[in-house]
Protein backbone atom coordinates (compact mmCIF):
# COMPACT_ATOMS: atom_id res chain seq x y z
CA UNK A 1 0.00 0.00 0.00
CA UNK A 2 1.13 3.60 -0.79
CA UNK A 3 -0.30 6.97 0.18
CA UNK A 4 -0.31 9.55 -2.41
CA UNK A 5 -1.80 12.51 -2.31
CA UNK A 6 -4.12 14.41 0.19
CA UNK A 7 -5.30 17.83 -0.32
CA UNK A 8 -7.03 20.31 2.01
CA UNK A 9 -9.13 23.36 0.75
CA UNK A 10 -10.68 25.85 3.60
CA UNK A 11 -11.93 28.21 0.62
CA UNK A 12 -14.94 26.35 -0.83
CA UNK A 13 -18.56 28.34 -0.55
CA UNK A 14 -21.72 25.65 -0.08
CA UNK A 15 -25.26 26.68 -0.77
CA UNK A 16 -25.41 28.86 2.61
CA UNK A 17 -22.55 30.56 1.44
CA UNK A 18 -20.67 29.52 4.51
CA UNK A 19 -17.10 28.29 4.35
CA UNK A 20 -16.69 24.61 4.11
CA UNK A 21 -13.85 22.23 4.03
CA UNK A 22 -12.57 19.64 2.27
CA UNK A 23 -10.48 16.85 2.92
CA UNK A 24 -9.19 13.97 0.06
CA UNK A 25 -6.89 11.70 0.66
CA UNK A 26 -6.37 8.65 -1.98
CA UNK A 27 -4.53 5.11 -1.42
CA UNK A 28 -3.33 3.52 -4.35
CA UNK A 29 -3.60 -0.52 -3.44
CA UNK A 30 -2.45 -3.65 -5.48
CA UNK A 31 -5.12 -5.70 -4.75
CA UNK A 32 -9.09 -4.59 -3.28
CA UNK A 33 -11.92 -6.52 -4.10
CA UNK A 34 -15.17 -4.90 -4.28
CA UNK A 35 -18.07 -6.64 -2.60
CA UNK A 36 -15.47 -7.63 0.66
CA UNK A 37 -15.31 -3.87 0.61
CA UNK A 38 -19.01 -3.24 0.72
CA UNK A 39 -19.56 -6.04 3.22
CA UNK A 40 -16.95 -4.86 5.54
CA UNK A 41 -18.31 -1.39 5.39
CA UNK A 42 -22.01 -2.70 7.17
CA UNK A 43 -20.56 -2.42 10.76
CA UNK A 44 -20.08 1.52 10.28
CA UNK A 45 -22.42 2.21 6.98
CA UNK A 46 -25.42 0.23 6.97
CA UNK A 47 -27.81 2.27 4.88
CA UNK A 48 -24.86 4.35 3.05
CA UNK A 49 -23.30 2.44 1.20
CA UNK A 50 -23.34 2.04 -2.78
CA UNK A 51 -22.02 -0.44 -5.45
CA UNK A 52 -21.59 0.04 -9.04
CA UNK A 53 -20.03 -1.95 -11.95
CA UNK A 54 -20.59 -1.21 -15.60
CA UNK A 55 -21.30 -3.55 -18.44
CA UNK A 56 -16.85 -3.92 -19.67
CA UNK A 57 -16.19 -5.00 -16.43
CA UNK A 58 -13.19 -2.23 -16.12
CA UNK A 59 -14.63 0.06 -13.86
CA UNK A 60 -16.08 -0.82 -10.28
CA UNK A 61 -17.06 1.64 -7.79
CA UNK A 62 -18.19 1.00 -3.79
CA UNK A 63 -19.09 3.92 -1.53
CA UNK A 64 -19.06 3.78 2.09
CA UNK A 65 -21.07 6.46 4.08
CA UNK A 66 -21.79 10.20 3.40
CA UNK A 67 -19.21 12.70 3.54
CA UNK A 68 -21.71 15.07 1.63
CA UNK A 69 -25.21 14.28 0.03
CA UNK A 70 -27.42 15.95 -2.83
CA UNK A 71 -31.04 15.67 -2.83
CA UNK A 72 -33.57 17.42 -4.68
CA UNK A 73 -37.57 17.21 -5.03
CA UNK A 74 -37.84 20.04 -7.65
CA UNK A 75 -39.27 18.16 -10.67
CA UNK A 76 -38.19 20.87 -13.22
CA UNK A 77 -34.95 21.49 -11.46
CA UNK A 78 -33.79 18.01 -9.99
CA UNK A 79 -30.85 17.72 -12.72
CA UNK A 80 -29.37 21.51 -12.42
CA UNK A 81 -29.77 21.57 -8.80
CA UNK A 82 -27.27 18.16 -8.44
CA UNK A 83 -24.91 19.44 -11.21
CA UNK A 84 -25.01 23.26 -9.30
CA UNK A 85 -23.74 21.50 -5.87
CA UNK A 86 -21.40 19.20 -7.14
CA UNK A 87 -19.94 22.15 -9.12
CA UNK A 88 -20.49 24.44 -6.25
CA UNK A 89 -18.76 21.46 -3.37
CA UNK A 90 -15.37 21.02 -5.89
CA UNK A 91 -14.82 24.81 -6.48
CA UNK A 92 -11.60 25.71 -5.45
CA UNK A 93 -10.30 22.12 -5.36
CA UNK A 94 -7.20 21.22 -6.79
CA UNK A 95 -8.77 17.63 -7.75
CA UNK A 96 -7.03 17.53 -11.20
CA UNK A 97 -3.21 16.47 -9.00
CA UNK A 98 -5.28 13.61 -7.69
CA UNK A 99 -4.52 9.80 -8.46
CA UNK A 100 -8.52 9.13 -8.32
CA UNK A 101 -11.07 12.05 -8.00
CA UNK A 102 -14.14 12.17 -5.90
CA UNK A 103 -17.00 10.84 -7.40
CA UNK A 104 -21.22 11.65 -6.82
CA UNK A 105 -22.82 8.75 -7.23
CA UNK A 106 -26.77 8.53 -6.87
CA UNK A 107 -30.13 8.30 -8.76
CA UNK A 108 -32.86 10.20 -9.77
CA UNK A 109 -36.79 8.45 -9.36
CA UNK A 110 -38.19 7.39 -13.37
CA UNK A 111 -41.09 10.34 -13.03
CA UNK A 112 -41.23 13.15 -9.76
CA UNK A 113 -44.78 13.89 -10.80
CA UNK A 114 -46.46 10.69 -9.99
CA UNK A 115 -45.83 11.29 -5.67
CA UNK A 116 -44.41 9.04 -3.92
CA UNK A 117 -45.55 5.67 -2.46
CA UNK A 118 -45.26 3.74 0.74
CA UNK A 119 -42.13 1.68 -0.60
CA UNK A 120 -40.20 4.56 -1.90
CA UNK A 121 -41.11 7.01 1.04
CA UNK A 122 -37.50 7.58 2.03
CA UNK A 123 -35.91 8.16 -1.64
CA UNK A 124 -35.90 12.07 -2.74
CA UNK A 125 -36.26 12.76 -6.87
CA UNK A 126 -32.65 12.64 -6.97
CA UNK A 127 -30.36 11.18 -4.22
CA UNK A 128 -26.91 11.73 -4.69
CA UNK A 129 -23.51 11.37 -2.36
CA UNK A 130 -19.96 11.59 -2.40
CA UNK A 131 -18.88 8.62 -0.22
CA UNK A 132 -16.83 8.81 2.75
CA UNK A 133 -14.69 6.07 2.07
CA UNK A 134 -14.74 5.45 -2.09
CA UNK A 135 -13.54 2.84 -3.62
CA UNK A 136 -12.36 2.84 -6.97
CA UNK A 137 -11.19 -0.13 -9.11
CA UNK A 138 -10.15 0.22 -12.66
CA UNK A 139 -7.12 -0.96 -14.73
CA UNK A 140 -6.30 -3.29 -12.20
CA UNK A 141 -6.03 -1.33 -9.65
CA UNK A 142 -7.49 0.47 -6.87
CA UNK A 143 -7.75 3.38 -5.12
CA UNK A 144 -9.15 3.99 -1.98
CA UNK A 145 -10.45 8.23 -1.61
CA UNK A 146 -11.53 9.16 2.29
CA UNK A 147 -13.20 12.10 2.49
CA UNK A 148 -14.58 15.09 4.92
CA UNK A 149 -16.51 17.82 3.66
CA UNK A 150 -17.17 19.95 6.88
CA UNK A 151 -18.25 23.05 7.99
CA UNK A 152 -15.60 23.46 10.99
CA UNK A 153 -12.27 23.35 10.98
CA UNK A 154 -10.86 19.63 9.93
CA UNK A 155 -9.05 19.02 13.11
CA UNK A 156 -6.07 15.80 12.77
CA UNK A 157 -7.53 13.83 15.22
CA UNK A 158 -10.50 14.03 12.78
CA UNK A 159 -8.52 12.73 10.05
CA UNK A 160 -6.48 9.82 12.21
CA UNK A 161 -9.45 8.64 13.10
CA UNK A 162 -11.01 8.20 9.54
CA UNK A 163 -7.92 7.12 8.15
CA UNK A 164 -7.75 4.52 10.89
CA UNK A 165 -11.16 3.37 9.73
CA UNK A 166 -9.96 3.18 6.23
CA UNK A 167 -7.59 0.81 6.94
CA UNK A 168 -9.38 -1.43 9.21
CA UNK A 169 -12.28 -2.05 6.55
CA UNK A 170 -9.46 -2.18 3.89
CA UNK A 171 -7.97 -5.40 6.15
CA UNK A 172 -10.93 -7.00 6.93
CA UNK A 173 -12.07 -6.65 3.22
CA UNK A 174 -8.95 -8.55 2.32
CA UNK A 175 -8.27 -10.78 4.99
CA UNK A 176 -12.17 -11.99 4.52
CA UNK A 177 -12.11 -12.32 1.38
CA UNK A 178 -15.92 -13.25 -1.03
CA UNK A 179 -18.06 -15.22 0.60
CA UNK A 180 -20.14 -17.55 -0.45
CA UNK A 181 -23.86 -17.02 0.57
CA UNK A 182 -27.16 -19.19 0.63
CA UNK A 183 -29.86 -17.78 -1.95
CA UNK A 184 -32.42 -15.93 0.53
CA UNK A 185 -35.54 -18.45 1.34
CA UNK A 186 -39.03 -17.09 -0.63
CA UNK A 187 -41.85 -17.37 1.77
CA UNK A 188 -44.10 -15.89 -0.21
CA UNK A 189 -44.43 -14.36 -3.83
CA UNK A 190 -47.58 -12.29 -4.86
CA UNK A 191 -48.57 -10.32 -7.79
CA UNK A 192 -49.98 -7.28 -6.46
CA UNK A 193 -51.69 -5.80 -9.16
CA UNK A 194 -52.03 -8.32 -12.11
CA UNK A 195 -55.58 -8.07 -12.75
CA UNK A 196 -55.15 -3.93 -13.17
CA UNK A 197 -52.11 -4.65 -15.22
CA UNK A 198 -53.77 -6.26 -18.01
CA UNK A 199 -56.96 -4.06 -18.12
CA UNK A 200 -54.13 -1.30 -18.22
CA UNK A 201 -52.55 -2.78 -21.20
CA UNK A 202 -56.04 -3.00 -22.84
CA UNK A 203 -56.85 0.64 -21.92
CA UNK A 204 -53.53 2.01 -23.11
CA UNK A 205 -53.93 0.05 -26.61
CA UNK A 206 -57.04 1.15 -26.97
CA UNK A 207 -55.87 4.93 -26.92
CA UNK A 208 -52.71 4.28 -29.11
CA UNK A 209 -55.53 2.90 -31.38
CA UNK A 210 -57.51 6.29 -30.72
CA UNK A 211 -54.01 7.81 -31.57
CA UNK A 212 -53.55 9.36 -28.17
CA UNK A 213 -49.79 8.26 -28.44
CA UNK A 214 -47.66 6.00 -30.32
CA UNK A 215 -45.98 4.10 -27.95
CA UNK A 216 -46.00 4.01 -24.28
CA UNK A 217 -43.97 1.82 -21.68
CA UNK A 218 -45.90 -0.12 -19.18
CA UNK A 219 -44.35 -1.71 -15.82
CA UNK A 220 -45.76 -4.16 -13.44
CA UNK A 221 -44.28 -5.37 -9.83
CA UNK A 222 -43.87 -8.67 -8.15
CA UNK A 223 -43.75 -8.74 -4.07
CA UNK A 224 -41.31 -11.03 -2.33
CA UNK A 225 -41.36 -12.00 1.40
CA UNK A 226 -38.92 -13.70 3.04
CA UNK A 227 -38.15 -15.86 6.49
CA UNK A 228 -35.93 -13.21 7.38
CA UNK A 229 -34.03 -9.83 6.82
CA UNK A 230 -32.18 -10.72 3.85
CA UNK A 231 -28.04 -9.37 3.82
CA UNK A 232 -27.69 -6.65 1.00
CA UNK A 233 -24.23 -7.84 0.87
CA UNK A 234 -25.81 -11.89 -0.18
CA UNK A 235 -28.03 -10.03 -2.69
CA UNK A 236 -25.25 -7.99 -4.81
CA UNK A 237 -22.90 -11.13 -4.29
CA UNK A 238 -25.63 -12.93 -6.53
CA UNK A 239 -26.23 -10.30 -8.94
CA UNK A 240 -22.45 -10.21 -9.54
CA UNK A 241 -22.28 -13.83 -9.83
CA UNK A 242 -25.26 -14.72 -11.99
CA UNK A 243 -25.64 -11.38 -14.66
CA UNK A 244 -21.75 -10.55 -15.68
CA UNK A 245 -22.99 -8.82 -18.79
CA UNK A 246 -25.27 -6.24 -17.24
CA UNK A 247 -24.34 -2.84 -15.54
CA UNK A 248 -24.27 -3.75 -11.71
CA UNK A 249 -25.50 -1.63 -9.19
CA UNK A 250 -27.09 -1.23 -5.84
CA UNK A 251 -27.63 1.85 -3.47
CA UNK A 252 -28.82 1.71 -0.20
CA UNK A 253 -31.00 4.85 1.28
CA UNK A 254 -31.64 3.42 5.48
CA UNK A 255 -33.25 -0.08 5.39
CA UNK A 256 -33.60 0.27 1.87
CA UNK A 257 -31.38 -1.67 -1.03
CA UNK A 258 -31.93 -0.41 -4.75
CA UNK A 259 -30.36 -3.23 -6.98
CA UNK A 260 -30.24 -4.59 -10.58
CA UNK A 261 -28.40 -5.55 -13.19
CA UNK A 262 -29.29 -3.65 -16.51
CA UNK A 263 -28.22 -3.74 -20.26
CA UNK A 264 -28.78 -0.34 -20.75
CA UNK A 265 -26.96 2.90 -20.64
CA UNK A 266 -28.45 5.86 -20.96
CA UNK A 267 -25.43 7.99 -21.44
CA UNK A 268 -21.87 7.88 -20.65
CA UNK A 269 -19.59 10.48 -21.29
CA UNK A 270 -15.66 9.97 -21.42
CA UNK A 271 -13.28 13.24 -22.56
CA UNK A 272 -15.77 14.78 -24.63
CA UNK A 273 -17.30 11.85 -26.17
CA UNK A 274 -21.10 10.93 -25.41
CA UNK A 275 -22.10 7.09 -25.60
CA UNK A 276 -25.80 5.91 -25.39
CA UNK A 277 -28.05 2.78 -26.86
CA UNK A 278 -31.56 2.27 -28.05
CA UNK A 279 -32.74 -1.04 -26.34
CA UNK A 280 -36.39 -1.98 -27.42
CA UNK A 281 -37.61 -4.89 -28.85
CA UNK A 282 -37.38 -8.31 -26.83
CA UNK A 283 -37.76 -11.97 -27.34
CA UNK A 284 -36.71 -14.58 -24.96
CA UNK A 285 -33.52 -17.02 -25.43
CA UNK A 286 -33.58 -20.21 -27.03
CA UNK A 287 -32.52 -23.68 -25.31
CA UNK A 288 -30.38 -24.67 -27.92
CA UNK A 289 -28.30 -22.61 -30.07
CA UNK A 290 -30.44 -23.32 -33.10
CA UNK A 291 -33.06 -22.27 -31.37
CA UNK A 292 -31.76 -19.20 -29.89
CA UNK A 293 -30.57 -18.28 -33.14
CA UNK A 294 -33.74 -18.74 -34.84
CA UNK A 295 -35.49 -16.61 -32.45
CA UNK A 296 -32.81 -13.70 -32.75
CA UNK A 297 -33.42 -13.85 -36.58
CA UNK A 298 -37.91 -13.84 -35.95
CA UNK A 299 -36.74 -10.18 -33.48
CA UNK A 300 -34.73 -8.81 -35.84
CA UNK A 301 -37.36 -9.06 -38.60
CA UNK A 302 -40.63 -8.25 -36.18
CA UNK A 303 -42.24 -5.23 -37.48
CA UNK A 304 -44.01 -4.63 -34.20
CA UNK A 305 -40.28 -4.84 -32.17
CA UNK A 306 -38.72 -2.77 -35.05
CA UNK A 307 -41.36 -0.09 -34.82
CA UNK A 308 -41.01 0.05 -30.99
CA UNK A 309 -37.27 -0.13 -31.43
CA UNK A 310 -37.44 2.60 -33.94
CA UNK A 311 -39.16 5.39 -32.01
CA UNK A 312 -36.07 5.21 -29.18
CA UNK A 313 -33.64 5.62 -32.65
CA UNK A 314 -35.26 8.40 -33.45
CA UNK A 315 -35.40 10.41 -30.18
CA UNK A 316 -31.62 9.20 -28.88
CA UNK A 317 -30.82 10.76 -32.62
CA UNK A 318 -32.33 13.95 -32.27
CA UNK A 319 -30.89 14.19 -28.86
CA UNK A 320 -27.26 13.81 -30.08
CA UNK A 321 -28.74 16.44 -33.05
CA UNK A 322 -28.98 18.79 -30.17
CA UNK A 323 -26.24 18.29 -27.85
CA UNK A 324 -23.48 16.85 -30.55
CA UNK A 325 -21.25 18.59 -33.20
CA UNK A 326 -21.04 15.15 -35.14
CA UNK A 327 -22.47 12.12 -33.96
CA UNK A 328 -22.78 8.12 -35.27
CA UNK A 329 -26.13 6.09 -35.65
CA UNK A 330 -26.24 2.49 -37.50
CA UNK A 331 -28.42 1.68 -39.80
CA UNK A 332 -30.65 -0.79 -38.46
CA UNK A 333 -30.32 -2.63 -35.37
CA UNK A 334 -28.37 -5.79 -34.18
CA UNK A 335 -29.45 -8.29 -31.10
CA UNK A 336 -27.70 -7.82 -27.72
CA UNK A 337 -27.94 -11.32 -26.13
CA UNK A 338 -28.15 -12.14 -21.83
CA UNK A 339 -28.50 -14.38 -19.88
CA UNK A 340 -32.31 -14.45 -19.68
CA UNK A 341 -33.79 -12.11 -23.02
CA UNK A 342 -32.16 -11.04 -26.19
CA UNK A 343 -32.74 -7.19 -27.16
CA UNK A 344 -32.75 -4.65 -30.44
CA UNK A 345 -29.96 -2.75 -29.43
CA UNK A 346 -28.54 0.29 -32.20
CA UNK A 347 -25.71 1.92 -29.93
CA UNK A 348 -25.22 6.12 -30.94
CA UNK A 349 -21.89 8.05 -30.16
CA UNK A 350 -21.14 11.38 -30.72
CA UNK A 351 -19.08 14.87 -29.77
CA UNK A 352 -20.97 16.51 -27.46
CA UNK A 353 -20.59 20.55 -28.14
CA UNK A 354 -18.64 22.85 -25.92
CA UNK A 355 -20.20 23.03 -22.29
CA UNK A 356 -22.95 20.22 -22.56
CA UNK A 357 -22.96 18.05 -19.81
CA UNK A 358 -23.55 14.64 -18.60
CA UNK A 359 -26.57 15.75 -16.43
CA UNK A 360 -27.76 17.87 -19.33
CA UNK A 361 -27.46 14.74 -21.49
CA UNK A 362 -29.45 12.63 -18.86
CA UNK A 363 -31.89 15.10 -18.62
CA UNK A 364 -32.67 15.87 -22.32
CA UNK A 365 -32.68 11.82 -22.73
CA UNK A 366 -34.94 10.18 -19.95
CA UNK A 367 -36.83 8.37 -20.19
CA UNK A 368 -36.36 7.68 -23.79
CA UNK A 369 -39.60 5.11 -25.52
CA UNK A 370 -37.85 1.93 -24.12
CA UNK A 371 -39.23 3.39 -20.56
CA UNK A 372 -41.62 6.43 -21.05
CA UNK A 373 -42.82 6.14 -24.94
CA UNK A 374 -43.26 7.92 -27.93
CA UNK A 375 -44.44 11.13 -28.05
CA UNK A 376 -43.16 11.69 -24.09
CA UNK A 377 -45.34 13.73 -22.85
CA UNK A 378 -48.23 12.00 -23.74
CA UNK A 379 -47.18 8.42 -23.11
CA UNK A 380 -45.84 9.94 -19.48
CA UNK A 381 -49.66 11.04 -18.97
CA UNK A 382 -50.85 8.20 -20.20
CA UNK A 383 -48.46 6.02 -17.47
CA UNK A 384 -49.43 8.58 -14.71
CA UNK A 385 -52.98 7.35 -15.50
CA UNK A 386 -53.19 3.68 -15.99
CA UNK A 387 -49.62 2.26 -14.51
CA UNK A 388 -51.32 0.45 -11.50
CA UNK A 389 -48.09 1.38 -9.13
CA UNK A 390 -45.86 4.15 -8.50
CA UNK A 391 -42.13 3.16 -10.53
CA UNK A 392 -39.89 5.08 -7.62
CA UNK A 393 -36.52 4.76 -9.15
CA UNK A 394 -36.91 1.73 -11.86
CA UNK A 395 -36.44 2.92 -14.93
CA UNK A 396 -34.31 6.24 -13.61
CA UNK A 397 -30.94 6.89 -14.44
CA UNK A 398 -28.50 5.62 -11.85
CA UNK A 399 -24.86 5.91 -12.19
CA UNK A 400 -22.00 8.65 -11.05
CA UNK A 401 -20.24 11.87 -12.29
CA UNK A 402 -16.35 12.83 -11.46
CA UNK A 403 -15.26 16.08 -11.02
CA UNK A 404 -13.82 16.92 -14.60
CA UNK A 405 -17.51 15.86 -15.89
CA UNK A 406 -17.15 12.37 -16.99
CA UNK A 407 -19.23 9.76 -15.82
CA UNK A 408 -22.02 6.69 -16.76
CA UNK A 409 -25.57 6.72 -16.02
CA UNK A 410 -27.54 3.14 -16.75
CA UNK A 411 -31.52 3.03 -16.82
CA UNK A 412 -32.27 1.51 -14.14
CA UNK A 413 -34.06 -1.73 -15.21
CA UNK A 414 -34.28 -5.10 -14.48
CA UNK A 415 -34.19 -3.82 -11.23
CA UNK A 416 -35.70 -4.15 -7.32
CA UNK A 417 -36.18 -2.64 -3.96
CA UNK A 418 -35.38 -4.57 -0.73
CA UNK A 419 -36.87 -3.77 2.21
CA UNK A 420 -35.33 -5.98 5.09
CA UNK A 421 -37.51 -9.27 4.65
CA UNK A 422 -39.54 -7.95 2.05
CA UNK A 423 -38.79 -7.09 -1.83
CA UNK A 424 -40.41 -5.44 -4.86
CA UNK A 425 -39.34 -6.06 -8.23
CA UNK A 426 -40.32 -4.43 -11.32
CA UNK A 427 -40.66 -5.37 -15.06
CA UNK A 428 -42.64 -2.97 -17.97
CA UNK A 429 -42.64 -3.82 -21.76
CA UNK A 430 -43.20 -1.20 -24.87
CA UNK A 431 -46.97 -0.80 -25.94
CA UNK A 432 -47.95 -0.58 -29.49
CA UNK A 433 -51.25 -0.43 -31.21
CA UNK A 434 -51.48 -4.46 -31.80
CA UNK A 435 -49.70 -5.27 -28.47
CA UNK A 436 -51.98 -8.31 -26.48
CA UNK A 437 -51.91 -8.34 -23.01
CA UNK A 438 -51.06 -12.15 -22.04
CA UNK A 439 -47.91 -12.25 -24.10
CA UNK A 440 -47.15 -8.40 -22.81
CA UNK A 441 -47.46 -10.41 -19.78
CA UNK A 442 -45.51 -12.79 -20.23
CA UNK A 443 -42.60 -10.55 -21.72
CA UNK A 444 -42.35 -9.12 -18.21
CA UNK A 445 -41.65 -12.55 -16.29
CA UNK A 446 -38.64 -12.83 -18.61
CA UNK A 447 -37.86 -9.64 -17.49
CA UNK A 448 -37.94 -10.40 -13.53
CA UNK A 449 -35.73 -13.39 -13.79
CA UNK A 450 -32.48 -11.97 -13.31
CA UNK A 451 -33.34 -10.00 -9.77
CA UNK A 452 -35.75 -13.06 -9.14
CA UNK A 453 -33.00 -15.45 -9.15
CA UNK A 454 -31.07 -13.12 -7.34
CA UNK A 455 -33.42 -13.38 -4.35
CA UNK A 456 -33.83 -17.03 -4.61
CA UNK A 457 -37.37 -17.14 -5.58
CA UNK A 458 -38.50 -18.53 -8.94
CA UNK A 459 -41.41 -18.58 -11.74
CA UNK A 460 -43.47 -21.28 -12.41
CA UNK A 461 -42.14 -22.65 -15.33
CA UNK A 462 -38.67 -23.23 -13.97
C1 LIG B 1 -39.11 -1.70 -19.44
C2 LIG B 1 -38.21 -2.66 -19.49
O1 LIG B 1 -37.46 -2.91 -20.61
C3 LIG B 1 -37.35 -1.96 -21.66
C4 LIG B 1 -35.97 -2.08 -22.17
C5 LIG B 1 -35.66 -2.99 -23.16
C6 LIG B 1 -36.66 -3.64 -23.88
C7 LIG B 1 -37.98 -3.33 -23.69
C8 LIG B 1 -39.05 -3.96 -24.50
O2 LIG B 1 -38.70 -4.74 -25.41
O3 LIG B 1 -40.22 -3.74 -24.24
C9 LIG B 1 -38.39 -2.26 -22.74
O4 LIG B 1 -38.63 -1.13 -23.51
C10 LIG B 1 -37.93 -3.54 -18.33
O5 LIG B 1 -37.03 -4.37 -18.43
O6 LIG B 1 -38.60 -3.39 -17.29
Amino acid sequence: MNHKLSTTNDDLKNTDQSTVRFYIETLEIDRLSALPFFEAGEKSFEGMRYFWQNREKNFTLVGLGNAYTIESNEENQRYTNVENQWKQLLQGVDYENLLQQPILFGSFTFDPKKGVSDEWSNFSHANFALATHQLVIRNEKAYVNTHIVSKQNISEEQISKLLAERDEIIHQAQVKGSKTYAKPVVNKMTEPFKEEYLKSISNVTDAIKDGQADKVVIARSLALRFDEKVDPTNVLTQVYNEQPESYLFGQENGENLFFGASPERLVSVKDGQAYSSCIAGSIKRGATKEHDNALGAELLNDAKNLQEHQYVVDMITSSFEDTCSSYTVPESPQLLKIRDIQHLYTPVEGYLNDGATILQMVEKLHPTPALGGAPRGKAMEMIRQYEPMNRGIYAGPIGWLNAEGDGEFAVAIRSALLQKDQAYLYAGGGIVADSEPQSEYEETLVKFRPMLRALGGKLNDE
